[in-house]
């Protein structure tokens, strides 16, 4: 019964940790909702989808046009639609894709650069996520756009967990920080770095010296095993004993 966002400076490792944590959630026995909200979405592959089983699933965005449909309701009106019909089991078939017990959905590809914002794209997620109501095996995750431009723009209202992934860099670091300073405003209290990328005990110990206020909740190695899974078309997950080890330690350390 969570909303869980993943976000965190661009290429840190958000969608390689989101995939990681969608199936530890699965194998609890949970129905979990993996959003990939980025505009450049790399989640389905990182779950295992194939590249064309990707391409096949219909953006949430264009749900607008059921919502319009449906409800006569236009843009920036998305949230007394979902007010009406707040159910993930309600989200039509089209839109997700499933991996056991995964469901996948995705905001919608990249714009091309003369195509405007993607403001109406954040309102949809907003509104998504502030009135979905979850039964109690349910759990949404989702991978967010780098940097903070969400934050400001609120998409993540309504989210209940937080988890910012750095690297042992100064540029993660500022990133997670400003992040954390905006989703404090939006009321989330809950929030947990993830380490990526490590190398050695000194990038664990650099990244708790850099940010002593955070709450730690792991760390994940740097691993060749993760451009292998990449190449190979298949989750980190399945291919790699030592992540999913981790991740479990991980997720239940923060009482998921
Ligand atoms: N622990 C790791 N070890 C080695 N390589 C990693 C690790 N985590 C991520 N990577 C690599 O770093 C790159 C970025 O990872 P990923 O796509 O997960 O980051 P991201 O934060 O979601 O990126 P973006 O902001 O572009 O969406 C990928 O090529 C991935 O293979």
């Amino acid at each position: 019964m969570k909303k869980i966002a993943v976000c965190g400076k661009g290429g840190v490792g958000k969608t390689t940790f989101t995939s990681l944590l969608c199936y530890a959630l699965a194998e609890q026995g949970r129905e979990v909702y993996a959003i990939d909200a980025d505009v450049n979405p790399t989640l389905a592959e990182a779950l295992g989808f194939s590249p064309e089983e990707a391409a096949e699933i219909t953006p949430i965005i264009e749900m607008k046009e059921l919502i319009e449909e449906r409800t006569g309701a236009k843009t920036g009106e998305y949230g007394s639609y979902f007010k009406t019909n707040p159910a993930v089991k309600d989200i039509p078939e089209r839109f997700s894709r499933k991996i056991g017990n995964i469901n996948f959905l995705m905001m919608g590809a990249m714009r091309g650069a003369d195509q405007g914002c993607a403001c109406a794209e954040n309102a949809m997620l907003k509104a998504l996520v502030t009135h979905l109501i979850l039964k109690e095996k349910e759990t949404v995750v989702m991978d967010m756009v780098a940097g903070t431009e969400h934050m400001g723009r609120g998409t993540a209202k309504g989210v209940d967990l937080l988890f910012l992934v750095v690297e042992p860099g100064m540029r993660s670091i500022k990133a997670a920080k400003e992040i954390r300073k905006m989703s404090r405003d939006l009321g989330i209290e809950s929030q947990y770095v993830i380490g990526n990328k490590i190398r050695s005990p000194a990038d664990e110990e650099y990244l708790r010296n850099q940010m002593p206020d955070f709450s730690f909740a792991g760390f994940l190695s740097k691993d060749d095993g993760v451009i292998s899974a990449e190449q190979q078309g298949r989750a980190l997950y399945e291919t790699s004993p030592e992540m999913r080890e981790t991740i479990k330690v991980i997720v239940s350390g923060v009482g998921l």
